[in-house]
């Protein structure tokens, strides 16, 4: 049994958040540490691109942002270790992965062991990567939702955290799907980064407990 971090009364949580695009689940957690009563602040958001509407937001908050894109580096691996090194820079108690599209490596989940988390559009283990919505629609499925989770070493198959369901319409389409799920989804990360910041965690196995 892990203690991922340890509480100290009245201490301020440092969030790294990663994305790849819009950033509406970063400009969530933006809002929420705007009460000092969260317990956290987003010291640096992080993507692997630029030109997205999420580094916007970072830079509309104040917030100091950085750009690592895979091709800009010889090997994958050296990407890793770029954003092993500046992510660790920021001294993060929580690394949030948003919508950020990459796989990071052993380097970064051994560096931020138990303490990089991501929320992905599906409930997991169904329809894990890059199409959780799309793959919902397709499968006929009448329930998916959102799922936060410890990131390890699969794709999307670390120990789950939280899970909240979405139904899905008949007439549901790919858009109407994915934003009510985002909705969902929005709320589910605000509420559990902040009692995951405020009461901790601990990793039983494959279980997670809050608080
Ligand atoms: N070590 C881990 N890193 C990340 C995980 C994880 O579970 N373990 N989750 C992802 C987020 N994610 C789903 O929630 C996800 C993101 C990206 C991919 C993927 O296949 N990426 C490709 C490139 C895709 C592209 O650039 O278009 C890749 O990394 O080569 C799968 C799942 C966050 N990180
Ligand atoms: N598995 C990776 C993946 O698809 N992640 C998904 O990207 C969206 C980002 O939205 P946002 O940029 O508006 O926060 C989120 O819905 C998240 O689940």
């Amino acid at each position: 049994m892990a203690r991922a971090i340890e509480r100290v009364a009245g201490m301020t949580a440092r969030l790294v958040v990663l994305i790849s695009g819009s950033g509406s689940n970063l400009q969530a957690l933006i809002d929420a540490c705007a009460d000092p009563a969260y317990g956290a602040e987003v010291v640096a958001v992080g993507a692997d691109r630029d030109g997205i509407e999420g580094l916007n937001r970072a830079e509309r908050a104040g917030i100091p942002t950085f750009v690592h894109k895979v091709r800009d580096f010889a090997a994958r691996s050296d990407w890793d270790s770029a954003m092993t090194e500046t992510v660790a820079g920021y001294e993060p108690d929580l690394v949030v992965s948003a919508g950020f599209l990459k796989l990071l490596g052993d380097g970064f989940l051994e560096r931020f062991d138990g303490r990089y988390i991501n929320t992905h559009n599906s409930l997991l283990p169904s329809f894990p990567g890059m199409r959780g919505p799309a793959a919902a629609l397709e499968y006929g499925v009448k329930v998916t939702g959102a799922t936060l989770f410890l990131c390890d070493a699969g794709v999307d198959t670390g120990q789950i955290i939280a899970q909240v369901a979405v139904p899905v319409l008949d007439d549901d389409s790919l858009e109407t799907l994915t934003e009510r799920i985002k909705v969902a989804e929005r709320q589910q990360l605000v509420d559990t980064v902040g009692a995951m910041v405020r009461g901790g965690w601990r990793v039983e196995g494959r279980r997670v407990v809050v608080g």
